[in-house]
């Protein structure tokens, strides 16, 4: 029996399941199969990923995310607002600190980016536009606004990681098509993304105001990647679009966050806002080696639900 919130941010959903809670055990080819089991939108609960929360010996607590299709990611800064609330919440601080893959992250909650919505604050960190960071292999150290021959002669990127890998074009226009093309090339190139790479497209909205979607590595196209969203932020600060300490509106299929990008002693860092909207809370039977679930109960969080669809209407005006 596992216990799980579904929720979403930036209708970016997951599968929240506490660790600490029961005692689960859960080996790494467990979460590998729970992940492919339960994210699968036809035959599972449906979700871009899952959530794990564990103790941490470094933080109030850590996250490990997978993607759909099992893989791990070093980052995830939509799940890590989901996290951030279900962490502030269970303590009854409004900052603490969340240990992830590369980095011990900050996070908070902070005056609400739209009205009746709880809004959370995460840390997007460390920034590096090193290829190898990626990694990627490239000729030069870094790669921006660079044609990439294999990938695509339509589009100029930039890479960077966050520490995820992302690479960003910035387009005047596109289809979805387009951008779903590119994201799977550049996720069988393996010469070029030895680990793949997150994929997006940013448009140049107004000064401060940009809209991004992203192919997302491991799932595919998502209605919005958050460590997508601060590195598009980023990436159009440096073109002039942007400025430095100033809320940028991030517009997306599912919402919208605010990023504020902050540069210290020649490093980037950026904090990524935005809403952690619980969907439902449910219980679920699980047999892994039938790889069969069935659901036990479920309690919805109907309120939320719809204060969050008057953000999406919102955001959907602003484009
Ligand atoms: N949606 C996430 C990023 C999830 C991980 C990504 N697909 C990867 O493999 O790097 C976000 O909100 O940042």
């Amino acid at each position: 029996m596992i216990e799980f919130i579904k929720c979403h941010g930036s209708g970016n959903d997951f599968i929240l399941i506490d660790e600490r809670l029961e005692t689960y055990s859960f080996s790494e080819q467990d979460r590998y199969d729970l992940s492919r089991l339960l994210c699968h939108r036809a035959s599972g609960i449906g979700s871009d990923g899952i959530l794990f929360v564990l103790d941490s010996d470094k933080a109030e607590a850590r996250m490990r995310m997978f993607n759909s299709d099992g893989t791990e990611a070093e980052m995830c800064g939509n799940g890590l607002r989901c996290v951030a609330r279900y962490i502030i919440e269970e303590t009854g601080k409004q900052a603490v600190d969340i240990e992830t893959d590369k980095a011990v992250l900050a996070v908070s909650q902070v005056d609400p980016i739209y009205t009746g919505i709880d809004t959370f604050s995460v840390a997007i960190e460390p920034v590096s536009f090193a290829a190898k960071s990626l990694p990627m292999n490239f000729p030069a150290d870094e790669a921006a606004n660079v044609e990439v021959p294999a990938l695509s002669k339509d589009y100029r990127f930039t890479a960077l990681s966050v520490p995820n890998p992302h690479i960003v074009a910035v387009v005047e226009d596109y289809q979805e098509e387009d951008l779903a093309a590119v994201g799977e090339k550049a996720n069988q190139l393996p010469d070029v993304f030895p680990k793949g790479v997150n994929v997006s497209f940013m448009k140049l909205l107004a000064p401060n105001k940009v809209f991004v979607q992203t192919y997302e590595r491991g799932v595919g196209l998502t209605n919005a990647c958050g460590t997508a969203m601060s590195a598009s932020s980023l990436v159009s600060t440096l073109i002039g679009g942007n400025d430095l300490d100033t809320p940028i509106m991030v517009i997306n299929k599912g919402g919208l966050v605010n990023c504020v990008v902050s540069k210290e002693k020649e490093r980037y860092s950026i904090q990524l806002q935005g809403n952690a909207t619980y969907v439902y809370r449910a219980a679920i039977e699980v047999d892994l080696e039938e790889m069969t679930w069935k659901q036990a109960n479920s309690e919805t969080f109907d309120k939320e639900i719809a204060t969050y669809t008057q953000l999406e209407q919102y955001a959907a005006s602003q484009i």
